[in-house]
């Protein structure tokens, strides 16, 4: 917590030197004493509006009344097209979800002045476990859907993260964890789609069944139709994970036990790397068990236990260590501290009297944060905050890890493979074969000189599309348009747009990702 207090302080008063506007005493408490706010006021409606929205799919949930629900409010979505179509399709459409409920960064600024199509499905619909299958409404979230599938023994094979992540958003945008090295990227576990076109209609797509719209629904952000359902694989889940932290000493050692664990293990369920710095790091690698050796058990999200980045540090510089983690407790293992981004908004929230009197409230959630961040705290990170997940190939993970160093040497630095099929659609493989790749996730405040919002990190979005990778597009993207689809094939989503008439019915992604279209 030491340097990223000092590095938030140095930052803090580097603002107050920039900015005159920012030095009126409500600018000074908003910024240093923000924790004020988030641990007397947003932890509480946190965890009633966490224990609210679980009472409520609980509920639904044992009532059974979802699926008998779900196919009239797909009509209300196709009502909504269908009126949209009536009164000339003169502005295009998007989802009338709140820019603040989402993950992402940034509000989007064409919900204001795009027609809102109201898409409220929230429910979990059927679990197969012949067809090893779960179908859900895409508002879904992650923590919904771990809650549902764990008591019951399945999990789906990729779990990401963050517990408001919702299906709808994983699919339209990406989402990766510490399995996608096995099983892909997110939409790489999804067997079919739901879909409300532009004209109204309902489509559903598969690898068998309009395959084309199939390969090409992933990275549209929302922009060829309106997601009503999804069916995504489901696995076997067992009681706890087996984890093995290995230190790693030097940039070369990283990569290399990295790349091995990745490249060369079969038996790795997940593979995971936390750099501390360019020299120091951790390696973890896990497979799921069904029982735990006697004394080795560490129920990771009981609320005194310690962030767990912070735990995986205490392992820099010793022996390779095992530990059996439940299985849940192991999926959500970041959730509590997003990641490391608490420290800069509960500066002592891993301080063991905090843990043990208010660690049962953490998180605040990120919807609500995003809600009551204002125009203050959001500058600050506008301006002193880098956040990106970049995904390059796997034999260019030294490369990047030297550029993220020169440009920003933030730490911990976040890796995690992932497997890129050859197939159609956004992401386009270089070799033409399968290949892997690598997510390196940045989150923090930069500790170079040098750091400029803009600047900096177009030179790091070159790097990424010299080596063929990709940016994540949650976070800030400073490219062209140009650079955009050097970076993304849009050749399926352009014939798809025209398929399904889609011009002046969606924007076009870039128009919803791009700097430019996010506030
Ligand atoms: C402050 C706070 C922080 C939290 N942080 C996290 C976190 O970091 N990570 C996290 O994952 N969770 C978090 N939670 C959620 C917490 O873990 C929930 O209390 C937990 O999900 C409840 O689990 P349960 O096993 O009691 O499930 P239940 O209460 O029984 O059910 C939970 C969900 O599962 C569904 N369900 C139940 N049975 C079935 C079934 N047979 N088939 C299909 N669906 C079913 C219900 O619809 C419901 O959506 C947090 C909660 C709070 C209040
Ligand atoms: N571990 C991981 O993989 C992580 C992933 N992320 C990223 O976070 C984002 C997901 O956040 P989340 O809050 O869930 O989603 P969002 O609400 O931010 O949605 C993301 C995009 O998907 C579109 N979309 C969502 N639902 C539908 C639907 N039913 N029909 C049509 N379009 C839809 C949205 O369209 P519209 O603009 O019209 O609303 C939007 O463009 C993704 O971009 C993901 O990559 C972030 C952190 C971690
Ligand atoms: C691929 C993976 C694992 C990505 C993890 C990304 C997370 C670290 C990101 C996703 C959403 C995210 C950008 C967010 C923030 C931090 C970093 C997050 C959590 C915060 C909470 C920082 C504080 C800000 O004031 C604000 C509340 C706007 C954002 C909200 C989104």
């Amino acid at each position: 917590m030491s340097n990223k207090t000092k590095n938030g302080h140095g930052v803090q008063e580097e603002i107050h030197n920039k900015n005159p506007a920012e030095k009126s005493w409500l600018a000074y408490i908003l910024i240093h004493y923000r924790w004020v706010f988030v641990c007397f006021f947003l932890l509480p409606l946190s965890l009633v509006y966490d224990i609210y929205h679980l009472a409520r799919s609980w509920v639904i949930f044992k009532l059974n009344s979802a699926p008998k629900k779900h196919d009239e409010r797909v009509k209300f979505v196709q009502q909504q097209v269908r009126e949209w179509n009536q009164q000339g399709r003169s502005t295009p459409m998007c989802t009338a979800r709140p820019g603040w409920q989402t993950i992402s960064f940034r509000q989007p600024k064409y919900k204001k002045t795009l027609f809102n199509v109201k898409v409220n499905l929230i429910d979990v619909l059927e679990i197969d476990t012949e067809k090893k299958t779960v179908r859900v409404e895409p508002l879904v979230s992650m923590g919904q859907l771990s809650a549902t599938l764990n008591p019951l023994g399945w999990t789906i094979p990729i779990l990401p993260e963050m517990d408001d992540l919702t299906v709808g958003g994983l699919i339209m945008g990406t989402g990766i964890e510490t399995s996608s090295h096995k099983h892909g990227l997110f939409q790489h576990i999804c067997v079919s789609y739901e879909l409300v076109m532009a004209d109204g209609s309902a489509v559903k797509c598969s690898k068998e069944e309009n395959s084309d719209l199939y390969y090409a629904i992933p990275w549209s952000y929302g922009t060829l139709g309106f997601l009503t359902a999804v069916e995504i694989e489901i696995i076997p889940a067992l009681q706890f994970v087996r984890l093995e932290y290995q230190s790693v000493s030097s940039l070369d050692e990283a990569c290399r036990v990295f790349q091995e664990q990745t490249l060369k293990d079969e038996n790795n369920q997940f593979v995971e790397g936390l750099m501390f710095s360019l020299n120091r790091g951790v390696i973890m690698t896990a497979n799921m068990v069904n029982s735990a050796e006697p004394g080795k058990l560490n129920v990771i999200s009981r609320w005194y236990k310690p962030w767990f980045f912070k735990h995986v540090e205490s392992f820099w510089g010793q022996e390779p260590h095992v530990e059996y983690i439940p299985t849940r407790d192991y999926f959500h293992r970041h959730s509590r501290s997003i990641f490391w981004e608490i420290q800069d908004i509960i500066p002592f929230g891993n301080h063991p009297v905090f843990r043990y009197l208010f660690g049962w409230m953490v998180p605040p959630k990120v919807s609500l944060l995003k809600l009551t961040q204002g125009e203050t705290v959001k500058e600050l990170y506008e301006n002193n905050h880098f956040i990106q997940d970049m995904l390059v190939p796997m034999t260019t993970l030294k490369d990047a890890l030297l550029c993220f160093e020169k440009e920003v040497k933030i730490y911990p630095v976040w890796l995690c493979p992932f497997k890129l099929p050859m197939a159609p659609g956004m992401l386009r493989s270089p070799s033409g074969k399968q290949e892997m790749y690598v997510d390196i996730g940045t989150y923090g405040v930069p500790k170079v000189n040098n750091f400029h919002p803009v600047e900096t990190t177009r030179r790091v979005e070159s790097f990424v599309r010299s080596v063929n990778g990709f940016q994540m597009l949650y976070a800030d993207s400073y490219m062209t348009e140009a650079e955009f689809h050097s970076m993304f094939d849009h050749t399926l989503y352009n014939q798809m747009r025209k398929k399904y008439d889609c011009d002046k019915a969606f924007p076009r992604v870039y128009g919803k990702v791009s700097r430019a279209a996010r506030d």
